[in-house]
């Protein structure tokens, strides 16, 4: 997902630039903002259907290139072992992460949002070496899956519920309400060095995600971070990486992997809209089992020569 069809630049800190002005970025946050305030408002299924859409449609994207990346821009023609090889992993990764979460989901939801954090702290502070911007990294991974746990406790603990056991559920909630104040810490922080650097952008970015997550429910906040956030930066580094400088190009060469994502949700959403919804219990441990082999396939593959 990007918000913006301009053509990605790489800036000397290694984040891909962005071709909205701060204040345009500004305004499309409020916007989010106001529109995720509006689904709350609404009540009902809204506030699910609107982080669902989000997720989705500007979320997608970034993911529907792993194939792309693990090629490293070169026609499959000229790498097919190498593409069987990561197809091969990558749903190999979806099959044990279900596995998993069958016998012990617990663990299973442990282990994922371990993962994630992870995720997030590595990749949406692009390009840096790794142990730079330590504060900020830890801020950035643990926000999205802590923050909520303050003034949410109960929705978060009904979540992971859902996702686990009750009793894994609570535990799960309670680890998180114990390291939110922590992270708070660490965002405080990391903004605040940002600002004294003049990195006005990124310390608005982390100190607005983070209002995000603590003011909107749960699955509200998470998707108003990871969209415009971590969704949005990736893709734009995708673009950059496979060379394909605009939106428009790069939504055609990601095509047969989107039409099958819209397939399939396409479908998930005609039967909700049917009333034979799928638990969402299960609908969700199958959207977070397809992240992760994004998490750990394809950088074996995207860094590899
Ligand atoms: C499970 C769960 C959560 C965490 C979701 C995460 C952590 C998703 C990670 C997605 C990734 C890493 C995508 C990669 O592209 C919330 C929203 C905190 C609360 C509701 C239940």
């Amino acid at each position: 997902m990007t918000l913006t069809l301009a053509s990605p630049s790489v800036r000397p800190d290694g984040r891909t630039g962005a071709s909205l002005s701060p204040l345009g970025r500004l305004a499309v946050a409020l916007g989010l903002a106001l529109a995720g305030v509006g689904a709350e408002w609404a009540g009902g299924f809204v506030p699910f259907a609107f982080a669902a859409v989000l997720i989705l449609v500007l979320g997608l994207p970034h993911g529907a290139s792993d194939h792309l990346a693990a090629l490293r821009g070169r026609p499959w023609r000229e790498a097919p072992g190498r593409l069987a090889l990561f197809l091969f992993l990558y749903l190999a990764a979806v099959a044990a992460t279900l596995a998993l979460w069958r016998v012990a989901p617990g663990v299973a939801l442990a282990a994922f949002l371990a993962l994630s954090t992870l995720h997030f702290a590595l990749d949406d502070v692009a390009a840096a070496p790794w142990h730079q911007y330590v504060p900020e990294r830890l801020a950035r991974g643990l926000m999205p899956v802590t923050l909520p746990a303050l003034l949410h406790g109960e929705t978060l603990a009904q979540l992971f519920s859902a996702l686990s056991t009750p009793e894994d559920g609570a535990a799960l909630a309670r680890t998180a309400a114990l390291l939110a104040p922590l992270v708070l810490v660490l965002v405080l922080a990391a903004a605040l060095l940002r600002w004294l650097r003049h990195e006005r952008e990124p310390a608005a970015e982390i100190a607005l995600g983070a209002v995000a997550l603590l003011v909107f429910p749960p699955l509200v906040g998470f998707a108003l971070v990871f969209a415009p956030i971590h969704s949005r930066g990736q893709t734009r580094e995708r673009m950059a990486e496979l060379g394909l400088p605009d939106l428009g190009r790069y939504l055609r060469a990601c095509a047969p992997t989107l039409f099958g994502a819209a397939l399939l949700f396409g479908a998930l959403g005609l039967l909700f809209a049917g009333g034979r919804a799928p638990a969402l219990g299960p609908l969700f441990v199958g959207l977070a089992a397809l992240t992760v082999p994004h998490m750990l396939v394809t950088p074996l593959f995207a860094r590899a020569p």
